[in-house]
């Protein structure tokens, strides 16, 4: 039986009840509906207690069948993750009950990508072991080999997933650090292929060396030729543990493996000892393969950069994820259409002008058959 929860109330006489089983930042998307819970981490129990005999709608992270079935006894319709990712939430058990699945694409892209630059930073030229032996007090003095890492410019960045993220972070990388581009996506990334060339064109222009782009055949390709490789592809059946200890071995010794996907995209425990056993390789991890834990011996490695699941942690993109999550729950709450395009989506975030009548991203609204806005 969960334990009574104290729960924070906006507007108790509304017409509509929609819970947020995580507290959020910014106010607009309070202003947009609802109720918000002070607990962080909620158990399903916990949830199924807040969702009670009447809610309309909830925003949160990692649904399951027990759920969707609970909110749609409550007489729910409507879901959104606020997150982009959705491999955490049983489409298949929402379309059962009849219940819209949301996310928040697009307003975290470039905030996930800078923190993919800032691991890939961090990594090369060996940022936390530095701050740490600072710290310690251990600094005599300036030494030639003190700390000495990797330069980016002129080696080769490789992105596995070009889709927004992927593509966002490889312009970053290719252009702040003039690093060449090798990729693998199951589609071709032609934006990126053109911005790459035109950047070529213009370094070349005023006397610099280029820098190119090569969209690789197979990952395999990528793992042998690149310096830097980035995960960004979403999680699911073909991309489950897609580097493991076979494909760690055909990196380059010296290579930087960088993760803000999903920690199941690596087997973490083959990582490890690929780590152990190469002191010059190097990763950068944002994400786990059974969070929040990590698995044992990753945290003791000094070539290991690790942080808790913030790649979409500014300010201004939580807050739109928050403002997404609401308006996909209300959109459907109001019988709104579906937003034709979830890859524009900043017509919903202009704090200055109301949104549009639309529900801004429905994974499911294919399967539930919701009809699309023309706007
Ligand atoms: N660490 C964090 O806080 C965050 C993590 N993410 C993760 O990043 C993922 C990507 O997000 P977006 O770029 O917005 O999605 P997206 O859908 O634009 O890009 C994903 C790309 O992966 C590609 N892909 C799929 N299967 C593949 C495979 N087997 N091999 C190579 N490429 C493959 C797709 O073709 C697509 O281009 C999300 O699904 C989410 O899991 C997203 C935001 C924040
Ligand atoms: O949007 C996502 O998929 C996340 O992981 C949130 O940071």
């Amino acid at each position: 039986m969960a334990k009574p929860l104290q729960v924070e109330v906006y507007n108790p006489n509304g017409k509509y009840r929609v819970v947020s089983t995580k507290s959020m930042p910014g106010t607009r998307w309070i202003n947009l509906l609802i109720c918000t819970e002070k607990k962080t981490i909620l158990s399903v129990e916990d949830i199924i207690s807040l969702i009670g005999n009447k809610c309309d709608g909830v925003i949160g992270q990692d649904w399951g069948e027990r759920l969707f079935s609970a909110l749609s006894r409550a007489g729910g319709t409507a879901f959104s993750n606020m997150a982009v990712g959705y491999n955490n939430v049983d489409v298949d058990a929402a379309n059962k009950y009849g219940v819209a699945v949301g996310n928040t694409p697009g307003v975290l892209t470039e905030t996930t990508a800078e923190l993919a630059a800032s691991l890939s930073l961090a990594a090369a030229r060996r940022i936390v072991e530095a701050d740490e032996f600072m710290r310690a007090g251990l600094y005599d003095g300036w030494l030639p080999n003190l700390f000495v890492g990797n330069l980016l410019k002129g080696q080769t960045v490789g992105v596995i997933g070009a889709g927004r993220i992927g593509s966002a972070y490889a312009r970053m990388m290719v252009e702040g650090f003039k690093m060449n581009l090798i990729y693998f996506d199951l589609y071709q990334s032609t934006r990126l292929e053109k911005f790459v060339t035109a950047y070529g064109q213009f370094l070349k222009a005023n006397g610099e060396q280029p820098v190119t782009w090569k969209r690789a055949s197979t990952m395999d390709e990528v793992l042998r030729e690149a310096d830097v490789i980035s995960l960004h592809p979403v999680l699911d059946k073909t991309t489950y543990h897609l580097v493991n200890k076979e494909r760690l071995s055909k990196m380059k010794k010296e290579a930087i493996l960088i993760n803000c996907s999903r920690g199941p995209v690596i087997d973490e425990a083959a990582l490890v000892e690929h780590l152990k056993a190469n002191p010059m390789f190097r990763v950068g991890l944002d994400v786990f393969e059974e969070e929040p834990y990590m698995k044992p011996g990753l945290a003791q490695m000094k070539n290991a950069v690790i942080v808790p699941h913030i790649a979409s942690a500014s300010k201004w993109t939580r807050e739109g994820m928050a403002t997404l999550a609401a308006l996909n729950v209300l959109g459907k709450i109001k019988g709104y259409p579906i937003w034709a395009d979830p890859n524009r989506v900043d017509p919903f975030l202009n704090e200055n002008s109301p949104p549009p009548a639309a529900c801004p991203s429905i994974v499911n609204s294919k399967a539930l058959g919701l009809p699309v806005s023309k706007l």
